[in-house]
């Protein structure tokens, strides 16, 4: 029988990226209020173990494992349960494609580009985490978004701040946005000492708990460089109006000033189930566990301004931003490769930096084709970046 009342129908919703930090979370919230939600897919790269138990909790139509060598263990796992078990690249894109009210996009780098963009040309709400898309071909998603007339939610806790206290009516009456950035583990170091600085170190936030990748994306501020060109993205405000300011508390999650002077922001405790519960709930607001703040005993809010001497990424990411065409999705691609040999113990913490303008120099910004030129240009970026940290070997 069809529900009188839709809104009351429980919400048809997907997770790409679902084993990893941002997908658990919302699978914790959805798990609080089973009846509100059906899954349909849910998604992961090769931690079966985790994918497999989700599925078995939460009964999706579709489980895809992007790496096609480890179907056999999901289709072991899944034995007898009746959901669908694909693997691959591709069935990710087909996860992202299948109807749905929702679909929570939590993959991590450039790999989320495509499922993304075919969640948006199907004209779902999505609910967006992995900013790389965002960096590597913003143009192209957000004309997809009008094209499609699909909506497009930030999740990323200073974006969805911002989303919280925007006036998309009056956005010229907004003077600034200001993001604020915790500073990373390594906020009041020498840059001299970053050299020697390991894996474990970079990836111990001082207050949020986060995959690795972002987590050292955060300890060289290339994070924040992230989020400046996704706020771009986002919010109708040029470039030189999103100004970064660092807040080592992480409890105002990102301000907009207006041009009477008001500051609007948006607080909360370093929980990531509170923006997520945000655009799960959209437009309604749902109840979340996030902590709640208690102003008597917050001690205090401190500021200052970001340092890009000791943080070069913060200059490199704007320059790229400004530089506009190749130059994001070059960056960012640099960055994925080199974070990646940081955390394998094949290139140091300052090399970060370096492969990335070392690959920016060498690839100068062009303008951009289509979706297919972006992963083109991300393959070719990613190659030439592994070639810089072999001459660091
Ligand atoms: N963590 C956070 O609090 C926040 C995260 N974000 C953004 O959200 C995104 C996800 O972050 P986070 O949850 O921390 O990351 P995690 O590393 O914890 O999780 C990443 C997820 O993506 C899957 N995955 C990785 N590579 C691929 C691939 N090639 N193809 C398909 N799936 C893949 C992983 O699967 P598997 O588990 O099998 O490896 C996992 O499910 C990032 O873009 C991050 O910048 C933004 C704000 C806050
Ligand atoms: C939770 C979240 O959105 C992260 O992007 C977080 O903001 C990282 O913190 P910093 O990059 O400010 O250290
Ligand atoms: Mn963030």
């Amino acid at each position: 029988m069809k529900d009188s009342n839709p809104s009351h129908a429980p919400k048809a919703v997907t997770i790409l990226g679902s084993t990893g930090s941002v997908g658990a979370n919302t699978l914790d919230l959805i798990g609080r209020d089973p009846d509100a939600y059906t899954v349909v897919a849910l998604t992961a790269n090769e931690n079966v173990a985790a994918l497999a138990d989700q599925c078995r909790r939460f009964r999706p139509q579709m489980a895809v494992i992007a790496n096609p060598e480890r179907y056999g263990d999901l289709v072991a796992a899944l034995d007898g349960t009746g959901i669908e078990v694909r693997a691959g690249a591709d069935a990710v894109i087909e996860a992202a494609s299948l109807p749905a009210d929702w679909l929570m996009g939590a993959i991590v780098g450039a790999a989320g580009l495509k499922p993304t963009m075919a969640a948006v040309e199907r004209g779902t709400t999505v609910a967006l985490a992995n900013k790389e898309c965002l960096v590597c071909a913003g143009e192209l998603v957000t004309a997809a978004v009008e094209r499609c007339g699909s909506i497009l939610l930030p999740v990323d806790s200073e974006h969805n701040a911002i989303f919280q206290v925007f006036d998309f009516d009056k956005a010229d009456d907004v003077s600034r946005i200001l993001l604020t950035a915790s500073g990373g583990p390594f906020r009041t170091r020498a840059r001299d000492s970053l050299a020697q600085v390991t894996p474990e170190e970079a990836v111990a936030h001082p207050n949020w708990s986060m995959g690795a990748k972002i987590s050292v994306d955060s300890a060289t501020m290339m994070n924040k460089g992230l989020e400046l060109i996704e706020a771009y993205h986002l919010f109708p405000v040029p470039e030189e109006r999103i100004e970064i300011v660092v807040h080592p508390q992480s409890i105002i999650h990102s301000m907009v000033e207006y041009a009477d002077g008001s500051v609007l922001a948006q607080l909360g405790s370093p929980d990531m189930r509170t923006p997520i519960g945000y655009t799960l709930g959209w437009p309604e607001r749902i109840a979340t566990p996030s902590p709640r703040l208690d102003f008597a005993t917050l001690a205090r809010l401190d500021f200052e301004a970001p340092d890009p001497d000791r943080f070069p990424a913060l200059t490199l990411t704007r320059d790229a931003l400004r530089a506009g065409g190749s130059a994001p999705a070059v960056m960012n691609a640099a960055n994925e490769v080199a974070v990646k040999h940081f955390l394998n113990r094949t290139l140091s913490f300052l090399g970060i930096t370096d492969v990335v303008a070392e690959t920016l120099a060498a690839m100068p910004a062009r303008p951009l084709a289509d979706l297919d030129d972006v992963i083109a240009l991300d393959a070719e970026a990613r190659r030439r970046a592994e070639e810089a940290v072999m001459r660091r070997a």
